[in-house]
Parts: C-alpha cells; structure tokens; sequence
C-alpha cells in the first residue's frame, strides 16, 4: 500500500520526487513539443536551438556542482574545449600513432575518449581544487580555468589560436546529421537525457549525500557520507556533461578554435545555472533559453543603440545578474512553476517496504564507550583534562557543566570530528581517538546537534532519510538511471517509521525549516535513529521543546534504553535529565568534578557550589 501525503510547494520541488506517471506525461508533452519545433520554425531558430541546448546541458552540470552541491565553479568552459578538442584532433588528424588512431574512425569512439580524458583530468583537477574553501575554491577553478584556455590556443598539434578545421558530421548508421535540424535532435537527447539523470540522481541516496554537503561536512560525515567522495563525483559529472556539450559543439560547428571555451564562457555557463535557478534542473534549460536569446537579440540591437560596435550586452548581463541576485536568488524556475501553478508531486511511502536489517545490539548491561584519560588542549586553553567515564548498553548518562565547562568539545572527540591531544576513546570495543566521524558512525554512533543541522528546504523525510546512509549502498550511476528503486522505498520506508516514532508523523512532507527549532531537533533525533545506533549522542535535545513535547522526549528515550541503545546527553534542563538519566557526569573547568546518580548529584556539595547552586 503507498501512503501519499501531499508535498507542499517548496519542498524539494525539482527534485523528481514522486507520481513516476505525472513526472512522464509531463516529460512527453515536452518531448512532443521539441519534435516539432524544427519542422514549423526557420532555420535560425533552429540554430539557436541548438546552442541553447549544448549550452543547457553544460548549466545541468553546474546545477548539481554549484546549485546543489554549493561548489562554485568557473572553469567548466574549459570542460567543454576539452571534449571538443579531443574529437577534433582524433577526427582530422592523420598522423596519429596506431593505439588511438582507431578512434578516428567515428565522432561515437570519439565521445567516449573524451569522457574518459576530461573524467581523468577532472579527477585530477577536483583532487587539487577541492580541498579549497570559500571563495578559494571559485579562484581555483578560474586558475585551471584559464590554464586550459592558455593551453588549447598555445599547442601545435591543437592548431594553436586558428584551431581545427573539416570535422566530419556524426552519423548515425549511413545518417549524416550536418545540417541544424539533424544535429538538434541529438543535442536534444543528450539534453534530456541529462535533465532526466540528474533528476534521478537528485532522488536517491547518493543525490541526498550529494544535497548534504550543503548542511556541511560535519554533519553528513557523522552520517556516513563521504563528503570528499561526493565532491569529486559531482565534480566529474558536471565535467562530464560539458565535455559532451564539447562533442556536439565541435561537430556542429564542424571546427574548433580556443575563443568559445575561455573564461569569459566559464561566467556564462555559471550566469545560466543562476540565472534560472541554481537548485532547478529545469532551470538550467529556462536559463540557457533566456541568455542565449538575450544575448543574441542585445548584439543586434544594441550597436544600433550606441551607434557602433562592441560588447555591450556583457553590461546588461552583469545589472541582470544584480537584479536577478537582489530580487529572486532562487532564480526564474521557482517563479515559472508559481505561474503554472505546478506542485511538486506528493512523496510516496511505501507501507510494505521490507524493513532494513539491524545491527545486533550489543548485551544491555555491556560498556559500549570508554573514554579514558582524555585531554584536549587548544593552545593554552585547556578544555578536557584528563577525563574518564563509560556509559553501557541500555543506559542514559548524561554529561552536564556550566557554559564552557568542555561538554561540546568531549562530544567532538568521541564522534571522530576532533581528536584528543592525549588519552584513548573505547567504542564497541575499537579505539576510535582520531577516527573519521563516518567510520565511527560505520560502528553505530549517531549523534544531534547542539545548533541544529538541518536542509532547511528539504522535506523532513529527505532530512531523516539522509540518517540511512550507511544502510543503503545503491551507487550513482544505477541511481541516475532509477535502477535502485527498490532499495529507496526500504531507505524512505525506514526514514517515515523513524518521524512517526518521534511523533511528527503531521510534519512528514513539511520542509525542515519551517518547524519550530524544538521540532527541528526532534527530526535531529529521527535522523539519528535512522542510522540504527547503539549509541546516541544528543547535544541539549530538550533546548527549546515545551512542557508536553519534553515529556514525549523523555519517554522515547527510555523506550530506546529500553531496547538497548545506550544515550550520552548534553543538557542544560536540569529537571529533564534528573527525571530521565541514569548516571550523570559533571564537568567545571575542563575536569570531572563528579559522577554518580542523579540523587547523588542533587546532594553533591562542589556541584551544587560550582554548578547547580546557579540553576533554577
Ligand atoms: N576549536 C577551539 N579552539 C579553541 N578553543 C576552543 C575550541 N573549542 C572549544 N574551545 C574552548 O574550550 C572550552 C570548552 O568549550 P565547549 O564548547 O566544549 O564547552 P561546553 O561545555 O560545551 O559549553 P556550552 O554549554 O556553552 O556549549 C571553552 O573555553 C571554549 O572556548
């Protein structure tokens, strides 16, 4: 039985969500359009066609690097020379050494060389570029950028600054496609192919680890996602689809030269994506449209405005670009399904999905973590000194202190994102100190988030979705090409049963950001659940609930004690953690100044004095 819940507008809009049949229609109505436009429109809409649709799917591309994956890059002309020169030389040259000469022989063996030289290079270039942050990873990509450009205009064998000139038409069987409306179909297709792709991708696993890059690197790799991974994978998909974009150009044309694939195209290409919404596939090709038109109706009318020639349009594109970012950030595609008044589609749940399977929770009563002697210094600062404590299976410890007592750091060290400059962390057995948070997570730790670390625009079911990671293991390529459906209805099936466990079942399709701050670190809660932990972390769960919603928090958790997890807490709630912990810990000052039951520290003199003596 499929449970539908209407999706409200906002709510991942693009992303392909749901209603397969709807989501096909619509792609045939579109299909059926482009099909006919050749035959009722001149020629040289048709060209413009064309060059809309090649400059498109290299915006595809940048929507997934830039729109959703939030890396900004300039260089992606320099892809789209890549792909056009390969074909150029392997296709005119006739002194070539026999091991490629045979790619020569068809533009198709070409394609395929090109898409794994450019895969090569973007592999390369990401693993440099990459590891740059903030605005220097947008410098980067400009620096190979104009490398590649230098490059291209530079070599003999590329035909230096006059290029490559006699490609040979794509043919398909004995069709030669040399002419506009032949060469449209195919640019069309690949366009298609790549808006349905990236869509796909968009809706699966690998496409939620790909959007949790925005929510930052701690957060997804405390859910298992390999952020480097992700990076370099969109990285190399958006190269791919310029490279292609650099197949057609090539053979349209029928001769290259270095001018189309400069920075100066590298801005375009970005100004497209923006320009029709960075996070919208669709947007892309609305975007593509309008700048391409622009840009041509500005070059004919402009010199007859200003009486002589010149780049003039680029001045109107840079105020466009201005409005554009002052008055709709999100872009044309947004406000065209407001106009048409599409909705995204409601979200299918799967009620018979089988259940994911569980890990074997470790014997209640077992210790699960250990830390043991563990000091963090910063500097001078020290923020943990020589801590110890352990917390069992089935058992809820929480660890309390007054503001900069060393709470958060402790927390940073046992979940892999800092490492203790002395001392050792015991997890399920395994010495962890200086581990990655994913492998970590790998060992059945999950954890929240003091300040909530949420997709805002993403549905609450993508959010905890994101929370299965590990439990999935379906990979891009069958994702992008829906082949990993049914393991999605188990991840989403396991993602629903996780909100209605925490009771939010009402706010399911709601996007997260539109929850009250307490709800938001429930959804925290259900995204950890969804990972199948034996231990949880919870950084100041009850911050924010009200009176009725922290008693629902409190009897989940003794429901999960109750099944075995064992619970490590932050709390500045004094009556929450009294009435619901086990054990508590005390810190001041970086040290352990107590530990005992919660009656215990109620009685405790130096607590009371250093702490809870400041606590209504
Ligand atoms: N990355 C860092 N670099 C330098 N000092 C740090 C760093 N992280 C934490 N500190 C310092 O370590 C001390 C402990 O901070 P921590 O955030 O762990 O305290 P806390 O008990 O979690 O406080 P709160 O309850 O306010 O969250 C503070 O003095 C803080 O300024």
């Amino acid at each position: 039985m499929n449970t539908h819940v209407q999706t409200s507008v906002g709510s991942a809009p693009q992303q392909g969500a749901a209603s397969p049949m709807k989501n096909v229609l619509r792609l045939l109505a579109v299909v059926a359009v482009l099909a006919v436009l050749p035959a009722v429109l001149p020629p040289y809409y048709v060209t413009l066609l064309n060059y809309i649709g090649i400059s498109a799917l290299v915006a595809v591309g940048l929507v997934l690097l830039t729109g959703v994956g939030g890396l900004t890059s300039f260089g992606q002309a320099a892809f789209v020379g890549v792909g056009a020169y390969t074909t150029a030389v392997l296709t005119t040259s006739t002194s070539l050494p026999g091991w490629i000469a045979w790619a020569g022989a068809s533009p198709w063996l070409t394609l395929g060389v090109g898409l794994v030289i450019t895969g090569l290079i973007a592999l390369l270039l990401g693993s440099l570029t990459l590891r740059l942050s903030g605005h220097y990873l947008p410098l980067g990509t400009i620096a190979w950028g104009i490398s590649l450009y230098f490059l291209f205009g530079t070599l003999d064998f590329l035909g230096a600054q006059s290029g490559i000139s006699g490609l040979p038409p794509i043919r398909i069987g004995s069709w030669a496609l040399d002419e506009g409306p032949e060469i449209y179909y195919l640019i069309w297709a690949f366009l298609l192919a790549a808006v349905v792709t990236t869509q796909n991708l968009l809706d699966s696993r690998e496409g939620r680890a790909i959007r949790a890059l925005k929510g930052g690197v701690v957060m997804a790799e405390a859910m298992g996602v390999d952020t480097s991974r992700s990076r370099i994978v969109i990285f190399v998909i958006a190269a791919l689809h310029a490279a292609a974009a650099g197949w057609l150009y090539a053979h349209m044309q029928r001769l290259v030269n270095p001018s189309p694939f400069g920075l100066h195209h590298g801005i375009e290409y970005l100004f497209m994506a923006v320009v029709g919404g960075a996070g919208y596939v669709w947007g892309a090709v609305v975007g593509a449209g309008l700048v391409t038109l622009l840009n041509q109706w500005l070059q004919d009318f402009l010199p007859r405005v200003f009486g002589h020639s010149g780049n003039f349009e680029i001045i109107i594109f840079g105020m466009l670009l201005l409005l554009i970012l002052h008055r709709a950030r999100e872009g044309l595609w947004p406000a065209v399904l407001r106009v048409l008044r599409v909705k995204a589609a409601p979200k299918a749940v799967s009620d018979s999905a089988a259940a994911l399977p569980r890990r074997t929770m470790p014997t209640r009563g077992e210790t699960i973590l250990e830390v043991k002697d563990v000091t963090r210094r910063f500097g001078g600062l020290v923020a943990n000194n020589n801590m110890n404590f352990s917390v069992k299976a089935g058992e809820i410890l929480a660890l309390i202190g007054p503001n900069g007592a060393g709470k958060s750091t402790m927390f940073n060290q046992i979940s892999g994102v800092d490492t203790p400059t002395s001392g050792e962390i015991i997890f399920t057995g395994k010495a962890v100190a200086g581990h990655d948070s994913r492998e970590i997570a790998r060992l059945g730790m999950s954890r929240s988030f003091q300040h909530v670390r949420l997709l805002p625009r993403m549905s609450v079911l993508e959010n905890v979705a994101i929370g299965t990671h590990l439990r999935g293991s379906t990979g891009v390529f069958p994702a992008a090409w829906r082949l990993d459906r049914k393991e999605e209805e188990r991840l989403l099936a396991e993602a629903a049963r996780q909100i209605r466990r925490v009771g939010l079942e009402a706010h399911m399709h709601d996007e997260a950001g539109s929850l009250a701050l307490g709800q938001q670190r429930i959804v925290e809660i259900a995204r950890a659940l969804a990972a199948d932990p034996c231990l949880l972390l919870l950084d100041e769960p009850a911050a924010g609930l009200r009176f009725k919603e922290k008693e629902a928090l409190g009897e989940l958790l003794k429901k999960l004690k109750a099944e075995g997890v064992a619970i490590l807490l932050v709390e500045h709630d004094m009556d929450f953690v009294m009435g619901l912990v086990d054990r508590i810990v005390v810190m001041e000052f970086g040290e352990k100044i107590a530990e005992g039951l919660p009656e215990e520290i109620q009685q405790n003199e130096r607590v009371l004095a250093a702490y809870l003596g400041g606590v209504e």
